[in-house]
């Protein structure tokens, strides 16, 4: 048995005693997870507190001379080739009552993590199991007598997608260590298949009879990994089980180099559509089943429109979703070539595909509405009309209800859109050929498009003297009311006597929802002067939403 200190609160004998585990609970604090570069805190997906590695002590030796036969066999069962699996302390996470962590996967922090371990410190707690899917597989891992004085270790690969269910009494107990991986090089693990390499050779010898029909010309030979892996993790060395026995089998005949390691990509589909002809629907759904966030080929083969009514966790993995983005722009593309070759393995795996997407782009767009900056938030107009322009297409080839969906989504949410995002559609649907059931949905856009259009416009004009500006109130301290009284009013200057701290307050939130106010500190006398000034560009830029809403409003009348 080993010995936790916390520099904060002395040792911690285990098992964790109520009182110790309510004293850990008090000095942790909020865990943040990452989104994308971002590391935000947010209890609606993880709500549990943390304890910083700084902040751990613990005889190193011990637990390393304990620890190191498990990992060697952590190494085996991870099906990861020879070399050292090590432990890096990350965080000590304490999960009371209620508290959870929603699915997610591990952001992998170096290029040597692969994983995470998960200890389970001897703590009373009901609930707080931990369920982990690797390949389809969902596994739920309950600690059964969690008092009970000994360790559960849980071991998973970072591209497993991970989650904490709520503790409902007691305190759940973890050191949560990074997992880290360094390959001992190249060792003849593999018995050579001379078979493999005469194979191969005939596979490129000009003079031999096309092997199979679907790969007539056979200038590139394709092996699809069996594993799963991060954009990170997608290294040779890193290969992970039969994966990286089949890479050492090319390494021995020296043809390892001839291969790259790639990403399946829009740009492979040319020649990734024979082969899933040839293979039919389960090459076709276990190609996608990762990457759309679905990984039950069993379960897609019941029902072949790859209904997907049972919920499944999403991650919060941002780099994942925009990599996922990047396809849009030739997703369309990819569903006419589907359409022309008319084959019913990729038709079914095109619709399951465009829902991720159409998910994706609707989740970041509503990101953005949400943000309080004009600015930022008109930097992402064009991306939005190119990302729903994209959608349409690829919609307009699967079937006229993906269409239908994109328009009663946009109706539903056009307040929060800028005008741009539904002209664009609407000159986009003229081109299109509809049935007469969208026609409806369309003719509801174009109303309600004209509609908000037209008193957008309106609401711009500003008289000359007008100096009052809206703002959202979103916070209700007495400065920043009395700094709404003051905008709201047709006054245009104000000077406020103000602390430090409260001055900066209110520069900050004039800064973060850019408002048309100069605001610079006058330092005479006790305490300094702010002086708040309003703008002429108020009405500069009220002339030029005014002019833009106006030729929006002219393009969806003819639209
Ligand atoms: O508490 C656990 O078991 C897992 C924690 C976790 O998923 C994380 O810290 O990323
Ligand atoms: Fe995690």
């Amino acid at each position: 048995m080993f010995l936790i200190v916390l520099i904060t609160i002395g040792d911690l004998r285990l098992p964790i005693a109520m009182t110790r585990a309510k004293a850990l609970a008090r000095i942790a604090t909020s865990a943040p997870f990452g989104l994308g570069r971002a590391t935000v805190i947010d209890p609606s997906v993880r709500d549990v507190g943390e304890i910083k590695a700084s902040k751990v002590r613990f005889d190193r030796r011990a637990w390393n001379r304990e620890l190191k036969p498990v990992l060697e066999a952590m190494r085996v069962e991870l099906g990861l080739p020879d070399g050292r699996l090590s432990a890096r302390l990350d965080k000590l996470l304490v999960y009371g009552p209620g508290q959870f962590f929603k699915p997610h996967k591990d952001t992998e922090r170096s290029d040597e993590m692969i994983g995470t371990l998960v200890v389970v410190l001897p703590s009373r707690h009901k609930g707080g199991s931990l369920v982990i899917n690797h390949q389809g597989e969902t596994r739920r891992f309950v600690v059964r007598n969690p008092a009970d004085p000994l360790l559960r270790l849980f071991a998973f690969y970072a591209t497993c997608e991970h989650e904490v269910r709520p503790v409902s009494e007691g305190h759940r107990v973890v050191l949560s260590f990074e997992l880290r991986f360094k390959c001992a090089g190249k060792k003849g693990l593999v018995e050579v298949e001379p078979a493999l390499e005469k194979a191969l050779e005939s596979w490129f010898d000009p003079a031999r009879e096309p092997a199979c029909s679907y790969a007539p010309d056979a200038e590139k030979l394709v092996f699809l990994l069996d594993h799963d892996y991060s954009q990170r993790s997608l290294s040779w060395q890193r290969l992970k089980g039969v994966d990286h026995r089949r890479a050492e089998a090319l390494h021995e005949i020296e043809l390892l180099r001839s291969f790259s390691l790639t990403a399946v990509k829009p740009a492979h589909f040319k020649a990734l559509l024979p082969l899933g002809q040839h293979h039919g629907a389960d090459f076709c759904q276990t190609l996608f089943a990762h990457w759309s966030g679905v990984y039950r080929p069993k379960a897609l083969r019941k029902s072949a429109s790859g209904s997907r009514k049972n919920g499944y966790g999403r991650g919060f993995d941002r780099e994942s979703d925009r990599h996922r983005l990047d396809w849009l722009s030739s997703f369309a593309g990819f569903c006419r070539r589907v359409n022309a070759l008319n084959d019913d393995a990729w038709k079914a795996v095109v619709e399951p595909v465009f829902d991720t997407l159409y998910e994706i782009a609707i989740k970041d767009h509503a990101k953005h509405h949400a943000m309080v900056s004009t600015r930022s938030r008109r930097q992402n107009v064009a991306r939005e009309c190119t990302q729903i322009q994209s959608l349409l297409e690829a919609a307009q080839e699967i079937n006229g209800s993906k269409v239908n969906q994109i328009i009663v989504m946009l109706i539903q949410e056009l307040e929060h859109y800028a005008s741009e995002v539904p002209v664009v559609v609407l000159e986009h649907l003229t081109k299109y050929e509809a049935e007469g059931k969208l026609d409806k949905a369309r003719e509801s856009l174009v109303t309600t498009t004209r509609k908000l259009v037209k008193q957008r416009a309106v609401t711009a004009i500003r008289a000359k003297d007008d100096w009052r500006i809206d703002v959202p109130a979103s916070c209700k301290c007495a400065d920043c009311q009395m700094l709404i009284q003051f905008l709201q009013s047709r006054d245009r200057s104000i000077d406020l006597p103000l602390a430090k701290e409260r001055r900066q307050h209110l520069h900050g939130r004039i800064e973060r929802y850019e408002i048309p106010v100069s605001h610079s500190t006058r330092r005479e006398g006790r305490p300094f002067v702010l002086e708040l000034r309003k703008l002429h560009k108020l009405f500069v830029e009220a002339a030029q939403e005014h002019a833009r809403e106006n030729e929006l409003l002219e393009r969806a009348v003819l639209a």
